[in-house]
């Protein structure tokens, strides 16, 4: 193999607070290396230095036997080095074709010339778009091909992907790891950031390991396992889940009946119980997402009724759903972000919603025990969330909505970007907070997910609810018959399946 990029003794801080602290590591052409640490251990601050958005106060980097230290990411891009950022965000008025061109120096010609260049980069990579489809019509994998796609437009050598599969079920992650093979095979090399541990043994060729701002280890991926990796990133055994077996006992908290949204929710019926975890699965276009979205009030039903307990009610939008003590955790790439210091922010949830009631000490012990529980990487509590690492904003804003008081809280993959040993903490503290007889509907992609943590699980298709599995008579293969509506074979999928 031919050596790409190297990395030697790289240090980089955050105001004076050090994040790498002497990283080493190489890639070569043809290779995938995965990248594997737990929340804050400096993943994304360490791509920000090769791809030019953050600078490294110390240690030298190589690219194709040049040295390389870019000062913008318009430098590294300039040098064939591209990020795919976590959460990225194409403006939803653009086209397929003016969106892979984005940013490059053949934006500016004719939109026929960008179609036709376009149409033979999508060709040549083997998937079915056409270029001048809006993006904001796109499903979130589509939207990542696309940006795949730009990075081939840019002629990146080195392809740095962070977190960019987080929340894309299975058969998508599959399509989107069938271009990055095709893209290795041309020359390039890629970076590819994960929390999902068999996702990075099955696309990686080596996977190295991040702890505490160095490279711990780096790994052959065909030559190590789940345990083992999960043992090098927490340092600890993973505790297994135990799985909610007992279906919840408490009255009914939310009855939906014959809801419909146009042709895309047809006359859903389900109820949830109090103190009940309710997982609900499907696709893209399965309707599941228009279906949350109706009760937490963000689009409107066309026909249906909702009640209470017991009581029918109306959820027009968002505010109605709030007064009716209806939370909503979206899962959209430009959510509106928590602002407002750590200390802020936790407050609530560390004094079960009292904050008013507790003096200082007692309310600052609370937010430390929060920030321990859920693995929160801090050393300043009163800093700004914005500070914190991207799964650790996404703790925050969990512990958040779980404080609201809520009656039902609706929460869309909840666990998006946060690592193995968080996940289980998020998890314990789920379970209590539906034991305090809150309704919780949880919409994920991940489902083995919905599978440990779920009484019941819903699965859509094609607008319709086709099946509730009681989660002791249900495993992972029954929920993707149900949301394909045939058998899916991993490994075998084809780059249409995007569509399903
Ligand atoms: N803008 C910032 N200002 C100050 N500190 C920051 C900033 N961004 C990140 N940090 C700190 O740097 C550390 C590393 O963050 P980074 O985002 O690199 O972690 P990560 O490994 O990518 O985590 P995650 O898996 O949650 O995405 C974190 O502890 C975080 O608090």
């Amino acid at each position: 193999m031919d050596l790409l990029l190297r990395a030697d003794d790289i240090h980089a801080s955050y105001d004076h607070r050090r994040i790498l602290k002497g990283v080493g590591l190489s890639v070569q052409r043809g290779e995938i290396l995965g990248l594997i640490g737990t929340n804050g251990a400096g993943k994304t601050t360490l791509m920000g230095v090769l791809a030019g958005s953050h600078k490294h106060d110390a240690g030298l980097m190589t690219l194709a036997g040049e040295k390389y230290g870019p000062d913008s990411m318009e430098e590294a891009q300039a040098c064939g080095v591209g990020l795919i950022p976590q959460n990225f965000r194409i403006d939803p008025q653009l086209s397929i074709a003016e969106a892979i061109f984005r940013g490059t120096f053949q934006a500016g010609k004719p939109h026929h010339e960008l179609r036709n260049q376009a149409s033979e980069l999508i060709r040549d990579i083997g998937i079915s778009l056409d270029p001048d489809t809006k993006v904001g019509t796109l499903i979130r994998a589509e939207q990542a091909l696309v940006e795949v796609l730009r990075m081939v437009a840019e002629e990146a050598q080195l392809v740095i992907m962070d977190e960019v599969a987080a929340s894309l079920p299975d058969h998508d992650v599959a399509v989107l790891h069938q271009v990055l093979r095709m893209l290795v095979r041309q020359g390039r090399a890629i970076i590819y950031i994960t929390h999902r541990l068999d996702e990075v043994r099955s696309i990686a060729h080596r996977i190295a390991v991040l702890r505490e701002g160095r490279v711990h280890k780096i790994l052959e991926a065909s030559s190590t396992d789940i345990d083992e990796l999960a043992f090098l990133l927490l340092q600890q055994e993973l505790e297994g889940n135990a799985r909610p077996t007992d279906p919840a006992g408490g009255d009914e908290a939310l009855r939906v009946v014959n809801l419909s949204m146009e042709d895309r929710v047809r006359e859903v019926t389900f109820n949830v119980a109090k103190g009940e975890i309710f997982g609900l699965a499907g696709t893209h276009r399965s309707g599941v997402y228009e279906l949350v979205e109706a009760l937490a009030g963000v689009r409107p039903s066309t026909s249906g009724h909702i009640h209470l307990h017991g009581e029918p009610v109306q959820i027009r939008g968002v505010q109605d759903a709030l007064r009716l003590k209806i939370g909503y955790l979206s899962d959209a790439a430009d959510n509106g972000e928590a602002t407002g210091s750590i200390m802020d922010g936790l407050q609530a949830s560390a004094n079960g919603g009292a904050a008013n009631l507790q003096d200082e000490v007692t309310q600052l012990r609370g937010v430390v025990e929060v920030i321990r529980r859920m693995r929160i990487s801090t050393t300043n509590i009163h800093g700004d969330i914005s500070t914190l690492s991207g799964g650790d904003r996404q703790k925050v804003q969990l512990a958040q909505w779980m404080a609201t008081g809520c009656d039902v809280l609706i929460l869309s993959h909840p666990s998006r970007g946060i690592d193995i040993g968080a996940k289980d903490a998020v998890y314990k503290m789920l379970n209590e907070l539906s034991q305090t007889g809150v309704a919780i509907i949880l919409l994920s992609s991940d489902l083995s997910e919905l599978v440990s943590w779920c009484h019941r699980i819903g699965v859509m298709r094609d607008g319709e609810l086709v099946t509730i599995e009681a989660n002791a008579n249900t495993n992972e293969d029954v929920l993707v018959h149900h949301m394909l509506g045939v058998k899916f074979e991993t490994g075998g999928s084809e780059a249409r399946r995007v569509r399903n």
